[in-house]
């Protein structure tokens, strides 16, 4: 191996990194080993018709595990025959269909429909031990994030990248900054993870994280449990991390001992002297460091369209008007009107019509049992018309089940359904009706997201079933739980102003730099010379990208997510190509008095802009959410190849240059000055790659230089595509494949070892029997 980790003291991402490094380039891009792939039938149809395409084999299918979770309906299977009478769907079926086909093809282990382990697929790793300490972890799937919980290096993936990574079981990263959240002291009774996670992304923003894989660490962390850590380190997504992660510890090799696929005995022993050197040194440089004091904190609810829309539940609905930031107060104003709330409404006074227990944010057994808790004894109150819980696999299930929680749930006038994504993002039939406002435990709250023009809050499942019983928001704090278990609670603290402070200035983290030019060599030395004609065709379809000049349209928002991008109804394609249609949706559209589609006056509706290759977005945070490929793929069909942006998601940003579009990165303050005004007016902007500028259509120059890492500019310049190079560093990977069967065999024993069929006794107890409580004092 090319690489020997740098020396001195290195935080727990620089040492779980440096473990998986198969090579480094010159150019300070790393191919880095991955240990587990957990896959799901939305993001990979097209990854294994690439690999049909090329005629490539899936590396290493013992690493991979699969699941179905998004398309599926959630009514009961006692009745169930196939797929093919149980999904009425036809583009839900065909997803799932087309996972089926591919993973017989490759031999990959497989959770279907008549398997007990199906769930989310962030539940089925931990819960059968496939997810081991200090592994690296991928899917195509924000929230790939929860497994930093474990020390892992665990992180969202495109599809292009899932394709990657079944071909090579590598991937081509960067190094991301390092950020620190330490949270000192105890979290009060009541308080939860989620309402720490909630805290943090209220204080930090959803782009607080950018560039940033963030530890969490302190008191309060250690002090929650394997599945209250999974919820913190699955939301660090949506504070704009690439990921989150906690060093591992006691409780996490509790946790692990005994789970189908963690190993035993020597490898045991092997793998926990390892374990124990993955944290942070003493003296490890953070690039940035929070410190909250846990007992501040208060039950957090959302009140707007984005996660940072967080305010304590003692909190009333801010006022745009107090606020100085005229981009915030737009952002604010637009959010109050979406989410149908009058500023200085108090929190608890807001009524609801629906409540969504589920979701891979909070459906672990812990949570339900929580949630059964407040609930017992009760009845949902007269104006909820549906309230929900869906396990988030068919293991918590039938653990709740055994609990007899199942029956709590149901004599209290919640649905028990069956385990997967459901409500969460309504890719099944689990949808809001427009205008229904719903307490949720899942994790987005953006415009559309449970359904169009629903109207979603974020928070605990405790607090989300207390809204159940009471018909609006309460704080936990106050409730009046009739099971005599139940945790005694005074509250402790008042109200703080941070979060309502952080809102108002929509406070984050100073955007980190990219550190790549600073490192090694630049290995272009073969660009061609600045040209304005586009060469046709790239080595292998992708096209090249040197220069483009176009009229740009002006978009004037910030925390433009994913879903905003592309709604979930147009993700169920199994093809690239044919999202024009679906681009910015619900904002482009509207339904007319025959209930058809009508366009509206967004900007790509109104000429000149209906035809610009450029987007100019003067607001923070573009494409941050999902990691939905299908969000490049509809704005290259409709024609945009450059997005200018003052910062973007991370795996937007990566998902752009797997399909030939350039994303720029530009502050603000140039934006609004130099390059909205033209946007505005109609003219054209001229983007010239290889020499790192953009000019007017006259050729004035607005902007001499602009960033972009080497490697990424050669790729986009050439047309090339990643999977091809790598495949060029086989003997880097084979030397690597061999120093790990030997140094980290404890990580070898993959999915392969699952047993088929399962044995259900013996699988339905063993994985889901260790901590019983939120956090040690609830
Ligand atoms: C479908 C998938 C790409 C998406 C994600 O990446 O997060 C989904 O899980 C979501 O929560 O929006
Ligand atoms: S965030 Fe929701 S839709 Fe996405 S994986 Fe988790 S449960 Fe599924």
């Amino acid at each position: 191996m090319s690489f020997t980790p740098p020396k001195g003291p290195r935080t727990l991402y620089d040492k779980v990194f440096d473990h998986h490094v198969v090579h480094k380039d010159d150019n300070g891009s790393y191919l880095l080993y991955i240990d587990r792939h957990i896959i799901h039938e939305v993001t990979t149809p097209q990854a294994f018709e690439g690999l049909k395409d090329n005629g490539r084999p899936v590396r290493r299918s013992d690493c991979t595990l699969a699941t179905v979770d998004h398309n599926i309906p959630t009514d009961s299977r006692k009745n169930f025959k196939s797929v093919d009478t149980f999904i009425k769907q036809a583009d839900s079926r065909l997803q799932v269909k087309t996972l089926e086909k591919n993973v017989a093809e490759h031999d990959i282990p497989y959770f279907g429909m008549t398997e007990i382990r199906q769930g989310i697929v962030h539940m089925i790793g931990p819960e059968q031990g496939f997810i081991l300490p200090g592994c690296t972890v991928v899917c195509g799937d924000s929230h790939t994030s929860t497994h930093g919980a474990f020390g892992c290096l665990a992180f969202g993936i495109g599809t292009s990248e899932v394709e990657h990574v079944l071909a090579t079981q590598t991937l081509i990263q960067t190094r991301s900054k390092n950020m620190r959240i330490l949270v000192n002291g105890k979290l009060s009774p009541g308080v939860t993870s989620k309402d720490l996670i909630l805290h943090i992304i209220g204080l930090i923003g959803t782009a607080g994280g950018t560039g940033c894989v963030i530890e969490f660490a302190g008191e309060a962390i250690e002090d929650l449990s394997m599945e209250a850590r999974m919820s913190m380190c699955n939301m660090s997504i949506e504070a704009g991390a690439r990921a989150g992660m906690i060093k591992p510890d006691e409780k996490t090799f509790e946790y692990l001992k005994g789970r189908p696929l963690v190993p035993t005995g020597a490898e045991w022993e092997k793998g926990l002297a390892f374990w124990k050197t993955l944290h942070s040194d003493e003296g490890a440089k953070f690039d940035h460091e929070i410190v909250i004091k846990g007992s501040a904190i208060i039950p957090t609810i959302t009140w707007g369209t984005s996660p940072q829309d967080a305010l304590p539940i003692t909190a009333s609905v801010p006022d745009p008007a107090k606020v100085e930031d005229p981009i915030r107060r737009g952002d604010m104003e637009r959010a109050l009107q979406y989410i149908g709330l009058e500023p200085n409404t108090p929190l608890q006074s807001i009524k609801i019509d629906k409540v969504f227990i589920g979701s891979c944010t909070n459906a672990r057994i812990e949570d339900l049992r929580a949630a059964a808790k407040v609930v017992d004894g009760y009845h949902i109150a007269d104006n909820i018309m549906r309230a929900m819980v869906v396990p988030g696999s068919g293991l918590v299930k039938a653990q709740a089940e055994d609990e007899g929680l199942d029956q709590i749930f149901l004599r209290a006038g919640f649905e028990w359904r069956e385990a997967g994504c459901s409500m969460c993002l309504g890719m099944n039939p689990d949808i809001l009706q427009p205008g229904e406002r719903c307490a949720s435990t899942s994790n987005r709250n953006f415009e559309g997201r449970q359904g169009p023009r629903s109207r979603t809050h974020l928070m605990s499942p405790v607090m989300a079933a207390a809204a159940a019983i009471a018909g609006h928001f309460v704080d936990i704090r106050e409730f009046k739980y009739k099971d005599k278990t139940a945790p005694k609670i005074s509250i402790s603290n008042e109200a703080q102003d941070v979060l309502a402070d952080a809102a108002a200035k929509h406070k984050h983290i100073e955007q980190p730099e990219d550190d790549l030019s600073e490192e090694g060599e630049d290995m272009i030395d073969d660009i061609p010379p600045s040209t304005t004609t586009r060469v046709a065709s790239g080595p292998t379809g992708m096209k090249p990208f040197l220069s483009l000049c176009s009229i740009a349209a002006p978009l004037d928002k910030s925390n433009v997510d994913t879903d905003a991008i592309i709604p979930k109804q147009f993700l169920k394609t199994i093809k690239r190509t044919g999202l024009k249609v679906g681009l910015f949706y619900e904002w482009r559209f509207k339904k007319d008095a025959q209930g058809k589609d009508e366009e509206t006056d967004f900007v790509l509706n109104v000429e000149p802009w209906r035809h610009a290759e450029i987007l100019v977005v003067t607001g923070n945070n573009f494409g941050c959410g999902s990691s939905r490929e299908h969000a490049p793929w509809a704005l290259k069909d409709f024609g945009i190849q450059s997005i200018i942006a003052p910062s973007f998601g991370d795996i937007f940003y990566n998902n752009c240059f797997k399909n030939g579009l350039l994303p720029i990165r530009i502050p603000q303050n140039v934006i609004l000055e130099k390059l909205t005004p033209i946007a505005k007016k109609g003219g054209k902007l001229t983007i010239d790659l290889p020499d790192q500028t953009i000019s007017d259509g006259e050729g004035n120059v607005l902007v001499d230089h602009f960033d972009i890492e080497d490697y990424r500019k050669h790729c986009l310049i050439h047309g090339l595509d990643d999977i091809g190079i790598t495949l060029q560093k086989e003997s880097f990977i084979s030397k690597y494949e061999e120093v790990r069967k030997d140094k980290y065999s404890f990580w070898e024993g993959g999915s392969k070892l699952l047993k088929f069929p399962c044995d259900l006794s013996l699988e339905k107890r063993t994985p889901l029997t260790t901590y019983d409580v939120v956090h040690q004092d609830w």
